[in-house]
């Protein structure tokens, strides 16, 4: 499903008017409709008769008066509540207001001077309300009175829905203009926007529910987003299919180079997150000091010990080995646990320039390339990179508050520059592809922000890639999995006391919940 920004949107909204002859006010109707049937259905589920509409002055106010009449035409008790001088209303928003008014549905306008708990008082009299008062047009601060009234409706502390985005949240990038509505539920038009999807303007979001108001696929596909929201439907297309006549190295076989001296743990996770997503086979080359502990913690894996120069890291000694092996695999995966050193470089410049098999680049293989970016450029095949901010802020020489502040743009313009697959991992991880495509992860939560869950990551999409799916689907399909499990596991256990080690219990649990199987 794409992703718009307001400006992308009110693109749509005017191709949609223009080029295609569809009048706003029917799109304004179709909208407001949306929103009552949610509204009407939730009503009955909690026995509530009453609904006050929260309207504001333009076309987000213009659904808001829609969905007053559809539920005063259904016999809701309900009442418009107007943020500002209905005088500045005009348009498909002013033509609803004028219908309104002929039905006689009850109107007030809240003013500015009026005493904020008298409004309090009024809105508690209701079991539900809409929020009507901004939509994408929200372009600055809420002044004072629109902001006493938005904490107004939420210390009302009542079921509250959201038209197409919470009043308040800016929906070019989710941040907050000010305070914002917060909603139980928004229904969302057509396509979520940046400000629905991204922390905070998510947050305040709650449920999202998206609902088509009859903006022709055509002009969708003309304007062509290049950002995609990843969805379940989605992975599961992509997923490959187990037939019953195959073996395990159907399912492709994965080589990892990581581990050092304390650091067996990541390429463990690693190697179970391959398996458990699927891959047939792993091996992991680990210094050969290591082998002895590698082969008591791994059972399916097979351990690779390698020579080293120093004491528990991998080292250049015996590149030949690794060359070979690598060569007869499917997809490798470096830096998990590695340790930094001039070893490691050695080794990615040698896979860089001889192997042309998928690479997954995490951890201390991005330190290691933080200022050598350059050897990116000797990459024969594809590579995904997984940093996380503070890895990104390495990679780039860009503060970590501008690359959060950016996430989409700066994950985009690193992978088209560099041409390697870019996961920016965080609160709606980014995914960005050499070809300019963005996919923005909507699965995982706070309890997967604890060590290893990166290593368990890197398995999972180095695990998918040798499955034979191509990489910017696999790194995208395995990001959701990936938080689709964290999910499964905080209901299962909670996010406080979640380890790595969780994520990787639960991912059969996901695939299969995705797979049906
Ligand atoms: N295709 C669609 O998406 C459709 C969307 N519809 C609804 O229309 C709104 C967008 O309406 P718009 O008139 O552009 O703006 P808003 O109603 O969001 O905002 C009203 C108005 O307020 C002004 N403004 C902006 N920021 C502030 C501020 N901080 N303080 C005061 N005033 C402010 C600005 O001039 C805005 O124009 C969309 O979200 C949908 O709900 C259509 O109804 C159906 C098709
Ligand atoms: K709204």
């Amino acid at each position: 499903m794409k992703i718009v920004s307001n400006t992308q949107m009110k693109q749509l909204d005017r191709m949609t008017i223009e080029q295609y002859g569809i009048p706003g006010i029917l799109l304004m109707e179709n909208a407001g409709i949306a929103v009552f049937h949610e509204v009407y259905h939730h009503l009955q589920m909690m026995g509530g008769k009453q609904v006050a509409v929260v309207c504001g002055r333009g076309n987000n106010g213009g659904d808001g008066f829609v969905v007053a009449r559809q539920l005063f035409q259904h016999n809701i008790k309900v009442k418009v509540f107007i943020s500002g001088n209905p005088a500045v209303i005009g348009g498909d928003a002013k033509t609803n207001l004028e219908i309104l008014k002929r039905l006689e549905v009850p109107i007030e306008v809240i003013s500015p001077g009026e005493n904020k708990n008298v409004f309090l008082g009024q809105l508690k009299q209701y079991d539900l309300i809409v929020d009507a008062i901004f939509g994408i047009g929200l372009d600055r601060n809420v002044d004072e009175f629109i902001g006493r009234v938005i904490e107004t409706i939420n210390e009302a502390e009542k079921t509250v829905v959201s038209i197409d985005i919470p009043s308040g949240v800016n929906a070019a990038d989710g941040s907050i203009c000010g305070t914002a509505v917060k909603a139980h539920k928004t229904i969302v038009f057509q396509l979520p926007k940046l400000g629905n999807i991204n922390y905070p303007g998510s947050y305040y979001t709650g449920e999202m529910i998206v609902k088509n108001i009859g903006i022709p696929q055509e002009a969708i596909i003309s304007l062509n987003p290049r950002i995609q929201m990843i969805t379940t439907d989605w992975v599961k297309s992509i997923l490959p299919k187990r037939k019953a006549d195959t073996h395990k190295g159907d399912y492709g076989r994965v080589y990892i180079v990581a581990g050092s001296t304390g650091m067996t743990g990541a390429a463990m996770l690693t190697c179970e997150a391959v398996l458990r997503s699927g891959a047939g086979l792993v091996k992991v080359a680990i210094p050969q000091s290591l082998n002895n502990i590698m082969e008591v913690r791994l059972t399916e894996a097979i351990t690779v010990p390698l020579p080293e120069l120093k004491k528990g890291v991998v080292g250049i000694s015996d590149i030949e080995k690794i060359m070979k092996t690598m060569s007869q695999s499917d997809a490798v995966a470096v830096g998990p646990g590695s340790g930094q050193s001039r070893e490691l470089e050695e080794v990615l410049r040698n896979i860089f320039e001889n192997s042309t098999t998928p690479i997954v680049l995490d951890a201390d293989a991005l330190n290691s390339l933080a200022n050598r970016k350059e050897l990116l450029k000797l990459l024969k095949g594809p590579a995904v990179l997984t940093p996380h901010p503070m890895e990104m802020a390495r990679l780039t020489q860009i503060a970590v508050e501008d690359i959060q502040k950016n996430r989409v743009e700066i994950a985009g313009e690193f992978a088209q520059k560099w041409n390697v697959i870019v996961v920016l991992k965080g609160a709606r991880t980014v995914v960005a592809a050499p070809s300019g495509e963005i996919f923005i992860n909507t699965t995982g939560n706070p309890g997967m922000a604890t060590a290893g869950s990166g290593d368990v990551l890197t398995g999972i999409i180095t695990g998918f890639i040798a499955q034979g799916i191509e990489p910017v689907s696999a790194t995208a399909a395995a990001v959701y999995i990936h938080g689709l499990a964290g999910d499964m596991a905080a209901g299962d256990i909670g996010e406080y006391g979640m380890m790595a080690g969780d994520i990787v219990t639960h991912l059969p649990h996901a695939l299969k919940k995705i797979v049906g199987k």
